[in-house]
């Protein structure tokens, strides 16, 4: 089994052809779409929502679509997005008034859940609510944008949560978020990471497949030098 996925993020992507564009990365061996949200209000874009979720899986995606909300309040459009087929739904601890409910109603609709971190967001928020995570979603960079520039100290902050992870008895994805590249994926994986958004570093190249590959590349390095 391939235990890292690579879960290119549309953010990057050319909209006019979003169909296209997103069919053209999972034929280039993608694993995963993740899909931002951003609403203007919990940060400072505005991008899209269930109504593209659902428009994608009626353009036939069956790949695992991993929502990322950076929105806030979050229930609404956790609700909408599982109606959509979103399967893993993410959000910011700090833009739910109800961090467990929230959890509670991703995984009653049937999606994987999964808190996100900002750079400087204390992982505390995951201390009683393991049971009920899929996913850590851990941020290298301010969220908002893409393109920017991966934030080192979110290298310790994986270990971090690679440990409470392990120690657990819990089957908990751990992702990284922002600035993920070729030449530093594999320094990511090492420190615990085991599913990659990339956005810029995939859509802003000409031949995604190459890219794809030559982050796997990295990743089998990792994957030996950790004994997966
Ligand atoms: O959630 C976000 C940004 O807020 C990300 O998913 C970015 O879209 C990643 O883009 P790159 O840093 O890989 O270009
Ligand atoms: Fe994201």
């Amino acid at each position: 089994m391939n235990p890292y996925l690579i879960a290119p993020s549309i953010l990057s992507a050319d909209f006019a052809r979003l169909g296209e564009e997103v069919d053209n990365v999972l034929n280039a061996g993608a694993d995963v779409v993740h899909f931002d949200v951003m609403d203007n209000h919990y940060v400072p874009n505005l991008t899209i929502g269930p109504m593209v979720c659902e428009a994608l899986r009626k353009h036939g995606v069956t790949a695992p679509i991993d929502v990322h909300l950076m929105v806030s309040p979050v229930d609404d459009l956790i609700r909408m997005f599982i109606d959509a087929g979103a399967s893993y739904i993410t959000f910011h601890p700090e833009a739910s008034n109800h961090i467990d409910r929230s959890l509670q109603l991703i995984r009653d609709g049937g999606c994987k859940a999964g808190l996100v971190f900002n750079p400087a967001t204390p992982l505390s928020y995951i201390d009683h609510v393991m049971d009920k995570l899929d996913m850590i979603l851990l941020m290298s960079v301010n969220p908002g944008f893409g393109g920017q520039k991966f934030i080192p100290g979110t290298l310790d902050k994986l270990r971090e949560a690679r440990k409470r992870i392990d120690a657990s008895n819990y089957n908990i994805r751990l992702e990284i978020d922002g600035g993920v590249k070729t030449d530093n994926i594999r320094e990511i994986a090492e420190a615990g990471a085991d599913t990659f958004v990339a956005g810029s570093a995939i859509f802003n190249t000409d031949d995604y497949r190459a890219t794809i590959d030559a982050m796997r590349a990295e990743l089998e390095q990792a994957r030996r030098a950790v004994g997966q």
